[in-house]
This record gives structure tokens, C-alpha cells and sequence, in this order.
């Protein structure tokens, strides 16, 4: 009989219990953030490339069949996925799912094909904010349909070419704003110089990504001057890329060491890497967990990142304006630590795949967590943490902050824990494989 507790296909997954320390090496699948960049610099580069261990997930599989209705030629058939450049021309649709990346970063570069492309979106996906784009495409030429929404859904009427110019925009809602129009604009006729204006804008790193990839495409950008962004008209050359591990989805795995006294490797954790996951080497030894990059792993050949979890988890007070896709993780891992904690610097976290700080709030808040929801933040008290139902909104973070509680408190049931799906193919398999609850795929290491 299959144990109907481990199948992720239920609609409320009882969490496994770490009921002692776990130890255990990882390897993770690629970075959404990266594969997506990849992605789409690799439909407008010159010529062919490889985005070697992509990684496949909704938000990547939207993507690159996304740039196939557009006209490239994308095989997703292995683990290197290859991209052949084509016309890009509609009429197209493309289906954003609940991807804030494929929303904003194709509609810059739809503007390049000749014909309508049109972009919808789950139902949610109609409330997160892309009317600065919209508005910003305007201004540097291009044709957009939105019937004044702002919003999905929305028609990209592209002519082949696209003036390009200053712009200026207020991108305090979302980095990818910015992401977005720079990753196109070096096809541009002029470029594009984006200006910002407005509250801060947030996740840096993200921006940082997307500029360290076009500079190793052959493209020229100027970031000198805060708050503005200047893409130099030219050539995308094509390149090869090898995509890191998702460092953000490396928070539940390394926020079970944290949590369990244990000891947890992520192998392939990059030196040097511009993903906003490795904030958690920070965040992590502040919550009083050792951290060290290992160049040996304890099990045998290769390198990684090594997180020993403390006999007391501590909370803390931290700014997550710049990495607040690991808001829901640190949250969970907050609601379990011994003393107070205030995250900080994350307003903007209320537009992504659902208000999170509002659910954290109210499901943390469901178990027993005492959390105090602010503007921009939230503020959590040690309280005794009682077992329930954990809804996760269609969202995948969501999902991890409940798996994350679930491990350190019984009785936690996560609702539509497969919506994981959206970066991280069959989570619920490999977190069970993890804590010792069949079925699961093998890891690599299990101590
Ligand atoms: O450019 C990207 O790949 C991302 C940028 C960030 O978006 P926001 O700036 O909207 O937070 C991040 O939260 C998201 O998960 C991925
Ligand atoms: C905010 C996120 O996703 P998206 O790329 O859809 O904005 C996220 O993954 O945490």
C-alpha cells in the first residue's frame, strides 16, 4: 500500500518531522533567475548557444516556449538546453504563468518582432505590477495594447525595430522593471539609458545579474551614476552558459541544518556569484549557525557550502530590501528561533506571487507564531508553535516556509505543496527523500 502521508499530490501534505540532526549533501537544481537571463539573451544574441544544466521548472519551460512562439528555436530535450536565434515574429502568445520574469523581460524584446504578441497569465498573475514597463516601452517607441490596465492582459504590437532612448521609471515595485529593459535594449536603434524615480529600488543583486550577463554577451553598459542605467546600442554576441544552483532554493535545505542541530551541504556553491541567495551565508551564521565553503566535501570529491545549525537558533534583525525572495524561509526559520526577530525592508514582497507578508503573517500566525505585520516587515516573538494547516497561495516560497515549520513542529500540513513546481521540480520527492520519508529520489549523500 503507498503510504498516502508521502504523496505530494495531496491536497494537505503532512510535512515530514527532522526529529533528529540531518545530515546530508545536496545538489540543487539550476537558478530560475540565471536560466531565464540565459534564455532570453540567447534569442536575441548573433548566433546559437547552450545553457548548460538549465534549470527545468515552470518558470523555465514558460520561458522557453515563450521565445519558441516567438520564432527561435529552443530544445529543452536534455540537460543543456540549445537556443538557435530566429526572426522573432507574431502573431504569438505567451502564457506567463505566474512568472514575474517571463512578464517582464519578454515583452521588451517582443517589441523587436514583427507582429501582435499577445501575454496572459494565471489569475494572480493579472494583479502583480508590470504597468511601468508598459509605460517605459511607450516612451522608448513601441506599440502596446493594454486597454489602460497596466496589467495582463496585454498586446506587444511589434514593427521589427524599436527607436530606444532615455526612459525614466519608477521600479520601487520591482527590480525586474529594470532587468527587463536592459536586457533587450542593447537592439534598441539608440539603447536604452533608464532612469529611476522613486522609492529605492529593490534586490540589487538581481540588477547586478542582469548586467554581469550582458557584459558577457559583448555588451556594453554604464551603471556609474545611482539609479540610472545606460545600454549601449549593439550586438549580443552569443554565449555559452553554465548555470549555478538556485541559491534562493537552497534556503529550505540549509534552513534544516539551522533548525534541526544538523549539518547540510549545498554542493556547487559558487565563490563568487551575483545570485541574492548567498545573503543566506550572512543571514545564517547571524541566526548563530557555523557556515563554511568546504572545497573537499566530508563525503568525497567536490566543493560546496557547509551550514552546522546551532544547539539554539537565534532570531534577527535584518534589512532584506535586497534579497527578499528569502523572506518566507527566513520568516519560518524566525518563527522557530529562541529569541525576537524584525525582517525588515520588504514592502515590495506584497506583489509577489502573492502578498507574502500578509500570508506569513496569517499562517505562522495559524500554528501559534506570534507575528506582527507592518508596512514593510514583520516582526515575530518566540511563542510555542502548534500543528494545522499551512495554505500556500500558489506560491511556491510559500510552500517552503510551510515544509520549513513542518520539519521543527508536528503536524503540519502544507496545502498544494506542489506548487513548488514553479522553480524546483518535485521539491516535495526530494525533501521527503531527505528527511527519511519514502518515496523519494536518491540524493547524493544521505549521512
Ligand atoms: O530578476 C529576477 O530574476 C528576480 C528579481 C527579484 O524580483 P523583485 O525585484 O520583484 O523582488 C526576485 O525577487 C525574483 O525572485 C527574481
Ligand atoms: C518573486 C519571485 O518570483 P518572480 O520571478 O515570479 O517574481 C520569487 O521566485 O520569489
Amino acid at each position: 500500500m503507498p503510504d498516502p502521508a508521502a504523496d505530494p499530490r495531496a491536497d494537505h501534505w503532512p510535512a515530514p518531522r527532522a526529529t533528529s540532526p540531518v545530515s546530508a549533501v545536496v545538489s540543487l537544481p539550476g537558478s530560475k533567475s540565471l536560466t531565464n537571463r540565459a534564455l532570453v539573451l540567447a534569442a536575441i544574441a548573433d548566433g546559437p548557444s547552450v545553457v548548460r544544466r538549465a534549470l527545468r521548472s515552470r518558470d523555465t519551460t514558460l520561458m522557453a516556449q515563450s521565445l519558441s512562439a516567438m520564432g527561435a528555436e529552443v530544445d529543452t530535450s536534455g540537460d543543456d538546453w540549445r537556443v538557435v536565434p530566429g526572426d522573432l515574429r507574431g502573431p504569438a502568445h505567451v502564457d506567463c504563468g505566474l512568472a514575474g520574469t517571463v512578464m517582464r523581460f519578454v515583452p521588451p524584446m517582443a517589441a523587436l518582432a514583427h507582429g501582435d504578441i499577445a501575454f496572459d497569465g494565471d489569475a494572480h498573475m493579472r494583479n502583480r505590477p508590470v504597468g511601468e514597463v508598459l509605460r517605459a516601452l511607450r516612451g522608448l517607441g513601441v506599440d502596446v495594447d493594454d486597454a489602460g490596465r497596466g496589467a495582463l492582459p496585454f498586446t506587444v504590437r511589434g514593427t521589427g525595430s524599436v527607436p530606444g532612448g532615455t526612459v525614466v521609471l519608477d521600479a520601487s515595485a520591482s527590480s525586474q522593471f529594470v532587468s527587463a529593459l536592459l536586457l533587450a535594449g542593447a537592439r534598441y536603434e539608440r539603447g536604452v539609458d533608464v532612469r529611476h524615480d522613486g522609492k529605492p529600488v529593490p534586490s540589487q543583486p538581481h540588477i547586478d545579474m542582469t548586467i554581469a550577463m550582458l557584459r558577457t554577451h559583448g555588451v556594453e553598459v554604464d551603471d556609474s551614476s545611482p539609479n540610472r542605467w545606460a545600454v549601449a546600442p549593439g550586438p549580443v554576441r552569443a554565449v555559452d552558459h553554465l548555470i549555478e544552483p538556485d541559491l534562493s532554493n537552497a534556503a529550505p535545505f540549509l534552513a534544516l541544518a539551522a533548525l534541526s542541530g544538523g549539518t547540510v551541504t549545498v554542493r556547487d556553491w559558487p565563490r563568487e556569484t551575483t545570485q541574492a541567495g548567498d545573503a543566506l551565508r550572512e543571514i545564517l551564521t547571524l541566526m548563530g549557525c557555523e557556515v563554511a565553503h568546504v572545497d573537499v566535501l566530508d563525503a568525497g570529491s567536490g566543493s560546496g557550502l557547509r551550514v552546522t545549525g546551532p544547539e539554539r537558533l537565534q532570531g534577527i534583525d535584518y534589512d532584506l530590501h535586497d534579497v527578499g525572495e528569502l523572506a518566507p524561509a527566513v520568516t519560518a526559520l524566525c518563527a522557530l528561533a529562541e529569541g525576537p526577530s524584525h525582517l525588515r525592508g520588504i514592502a515590495h514582497i506584497r506583489h509577489h506571487e502573492t502578498d507574502r507578508l500578509a500570508a506569513l503573517a496569517t499562517e505562522l500566525g495559524g500554528l501559534g507564531a506570534h507575528v506582527v505585520e507592518h508596512p514593510d516587515g514583520l516582526s515575530l516573538t518566540p511563542a510555542p508553535l502548534h500543528g494545522g494547516v499551512f495554505h500556500t497561495y500558489a506560491d511556491h516560497r510559500m510552500a517552503h516556509a510551510g515544509v520549513i515549520v513542518g520539519a521543527g513542529v508536528d503536524g503540519v500540513l502544507v496545502e498544494d505543496v506542489a506548487t513548488t513546481a514553479k522553480t524546483f521540480p518535485d521539491f516535495a520527492g526530494f525533501w521527503a527523500g531527505l528527511l527519511g520519508r519514502t518515496p523519494g529520489p536518491p540524493l547524493d549523500e544521505q549521512g
